[in-house]
């Protein structure tokens, strides 16, 4: 089996990611670019000091959130599905992840394009598995990778925010030849699914109980103390990235034999974003 490479792509923070979108937080009169830059700086020196080949994306300072290029592309094996991000004011800033994604040769598809009318039913020699239900007919296909949780061949995907249920069918077809599978899961707590669960290598989902919209969908769910705590970015099978602002849920995952890499992330958390928003990550362990 071919070790696939360990990259990590990035996009620095645009001057303007004050003006990003907020959703279910109040906007801040407190966002600094210039520490924002500088965060972002100490993300990327963090994944690499981790082993991460950096793939820097074209900036994109036109627009404020291009910083969160997590929403751009979901990579999934090796292949690189360009989203159909669900806020309009977002939608171009797959312009610069598909040219980064084609230029490092991975495979780069449309998810827009997998809307099955174009192709019909895609070929299948076995009746079709019980996809995702479709949505309303003529429902738009849009999908943010911050939607999009990979445990495992499992890939979990949050609906309901920017995220639509034809998004989900989408990329259900756009996986459909990897050894991968597509499950929805409704959300409305949070901006995305992200937001609320990650996982740890191992494979246990990890949340604050109080923005899951339903701890009972994952089977082995552990709790953490701190909203922050949620958020984890596995860097091996035995080390974690995450938030400094949620010590007690770092300390939480060392007593289960992690490493815990503690980066401050506060200027992007003020946009509703967190680690995993900064990075597309391409390793065996996604
Ligand atoms: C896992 N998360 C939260 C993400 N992948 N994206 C964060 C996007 C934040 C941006 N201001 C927006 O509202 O789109």
């Amino acid at each position: 089996m071919t070790r696939r490479a360990r990259r990590a792509l990035v996009r620095a923070p645009s001057p303007r990611l004050a003006d990003g979108l907020v959703t279910h937080i109040a906007r801040s009169d407190s966002v600094d670019p210039d520490r924002a830059l500088a965060q972002w700086r100490d993300y990327c020196s963090a994944l690499s000091a981790a082993g991460f080949e950096l793939v820097e994306v074209d900036p994109a300072p036109e627009h404020p959130d291009s910083v969160f290029i997590e929403d751009a592309l979901v990579v999934v094996g090796d292949l690189a599905v360009v989203t159909a991000p669900g806020a309009p004011e977002r939608r171009d800033e797959v312009i610069g992840a598909r040219a980064a994604a084609r230029a490092l040769g991975l495979e780069v598809v449309e998810l827009a394009a997998q809307d099955g009318s174009a192709k019909g039913e895609p070929a299948r020699d076995e009746p079709a598995r019980d996809e995702p239900a479709g949505g309303e007919p003529g429902e738009p296909v849009h999908l943010d990778g911050g939607d999009v949780l990979k445990v495992g061949s499992a890939v979990y995907v949050g609906v309901g925010g920017r995220t639509t249920q034809a998004g989900v069918q989408a990329l259900a077809r756009a996986v459909a030849g990897t050894d991968h599978t597509v499950e929805p899961v409704p959300i409305s707590s949070t901006l995305h699914l992200k937001s609320q669960v990650t996982a740890l290598p191992d494979g246990t989902v990890v949340g604050f109980p109080d923005l899951v919209d339903q701890v009972s969908a994952w089977p082995r769910f552990l709790a953490v103390p701190e909203p922050e705590g949620a958020h984890v970015v596995v860097l091996a099978d035995d080390t974690v990235l995450m938030s400094d602002a949620a010590p007690r849920s770092a300390d939480l995952f060392r007593s289960r034999g992690l490493s815990v890499i503690e980066v401050d992330v506060s200027e992007f958390v003020k946009l509703e974003g967190c680690v995993t928003c900064l990075s597309v990550r391409q390793h065996p362990f996604d």
